[in-house]
């Protein structure tokens, strides 16, 4: 069997492009934006799923005009908790109750912002996967880990933390030092630590592993998104900053497939 490494496009998986929204946007700047992806893709279907991120007050009135439209609606985050007293959370039945059908998790700035570790983000994925919700779970190192050549070490290690066992879902690998930054690895680079990130999937979960998604994400932009769509184990894209101009986002779906 040829090395995962060298396959040029995973047979059989549908790309998905995905925004982030962050702490971005009114309700009706986000109501706006969805509507823009929403019309964009209508008119011009891409050879991509799409997923767009908005931040938890936006969620349902998003999944509810987007609810048919080809547009999935996720959270950014949820409580290890079904319910409970913790002030401020919000929980992954909530957020399947208000019409979110993804979740990511583990994202880096959580894990900087509120020291979520890999245990934390472990117990977040099944609470999400007892919802009913598919996590999209981030990985990535930091730039003094990529420097040290420590890179390939640490996302597999989160791998083995992060995911629970019967894992179903997605994987992100974002580079923290390539978010927000304009700076993105070589695409060798990225090839290289996609087939690692694959490579570990089968090793743990088998077929289901070979047919999970792995995005790219950090500064993927309308400019380099068609060149790291195109490398082996990319399957799509967790897009940030582009992902709140409605035609820098549908560029960046349109050069997936
Ligand atoms: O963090 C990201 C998506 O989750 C990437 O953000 P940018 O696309 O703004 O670099």
């Amino acid at each position: 069997m040829p090395s995962t490494k060298e396959r040029l496009v995973t047979p059989g998986i549908r790309p998905l492009i995905a925004g982030n929204w962050k702490m971005h946007g009114t309700l009706r700047e986000a109501a706006a934006l969805a509507e823009a992806v929403r019309a964009g893709a209508a008119a011009s279907p891409p050879a991509a799923d799409l997923l767009v991120c908005p931040p938890f007050p936006h969620i349902h009135v998003l999944a509810v005009a987007l609810l048919g439209q080809g547009v999935a609606v996720g959270g950014q985050d949820c409580h290890a908790a079904a319910k409970g007293a913790h002030t401020g959370d919000v929980s992954a039945a909530m957020l399947r109750d208000i019409g979110a059908s993804h979740v990511i998790l583990g994202h880096s700035e959580r894990r900087a912002d509120h020291g979520e570790a890999d245990a934390d983000v472990r117990a977040k994925v099944a609470a999400a996967l007892a919802a009913g919700l598919v996590p999209v779970v981030c990985v990535g190192e930091t730039e003094a880990q990529r420097l040290g050549g420590e890179a390939e070490a640490v996302v597999r290690r989160q791998l083995a933390e992060s995911l629970p066992d019967g894992f179903a879902g997605i994987i992100a690998y974002e580079p923290v030092w390539a978010i927000g930054t304009g700076r993105t690895p070589t695409e060798g680079d990225i090839a290289a630590i996609h087939g690692t990130i694959r490579d570990s999937l089968a090793a743990r979960f088998g077929a289901a592993g070979q047919g999970m998604r792995i995005l790219y994400g950090g500064s993927m932009k309308p400019g380099n998104a068609k060149a790291i769509l195109a490398l082996a184990n990319v399957d799509g894209g967790l897009v940030g900053g582009a992902s709140l101009v409605a035609a820098d986002f549908l560029a960046i779906a349109a050069s997936a497939g």
